[in-house]
């Protein structure tokens, strides 16, 4: 029987670069992401989203700008755990991004992603983000460094 864990993702979006942290520990240390986390019970997910934020690189976003972008499943080989990822982006935000402990951010060109040094399914749904295009993805992980087998889908909404 899966147990299923829901998490938050947030990218902050200029028109010319994307902003990725760098994470210093932890859970997909040493891969750049974007900033998010677990859910804490009693909070809504855009809640969540915001305090994670926060929290990583002391940037705020308003709930209004927060954009629902897409959503990814994550199975792993042998382990009953599904992680349910819901991605954000916003292009509106208050605050420069800092280092924290958690993560160092950096802005990067949209030509200059580093997909080399991020999970693997990053490559196969940021199009989709960057496009501003709803979507809806499945990966299936045989250890953290190789995907079995995998889906994506534009969703006609978030
Ligand atoms: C397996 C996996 C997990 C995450 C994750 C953990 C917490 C938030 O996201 C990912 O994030 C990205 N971009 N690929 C990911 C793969």
């Amino acid at each position: 029987m899966l147990l299923k864990k829901l998490y938050t993702l947030v990218f902050l979006r200029t028109d010319t670069a994307i902003l990725l942290g760098l994470k210093k520990r932890g859970f997909g240390c040493n891969k750049w992401n974007g900033f998010g986390g677990k859910i804490e019970p009693k909070e809504t997910v855009i809640e969540a989203a915001l305090r994670e934020l926060y929290e990583e690189c002391c940037v705020t976003v308003k709930p209004e700008n927060l954009q629902s972008i897409g959503q990814l499943e994550f199975t792993f080989e042998g382990d009953p755990m599904m992680m349910d990822v819901r991605v954000f982006s916003a292009t509106v935000f208050e605050g420069t991004p800092i280092e924290t402990e958690e993560m160092n951010p950096k802005w990067f060109p949209y030509d200059q992603i580093p997909f080399k040094d991020m999970w693997l399914d990053d490559a196969l749904w940021f199009p989709y983000m960057l496009k501003g295009q709803p979507f809806y993805g499945k990966f299936h992980y045989q250890g953290f460094d190789k995907i079995l087998h995998y889906s994506v889908e534009e969703l006609d909404s978030m």
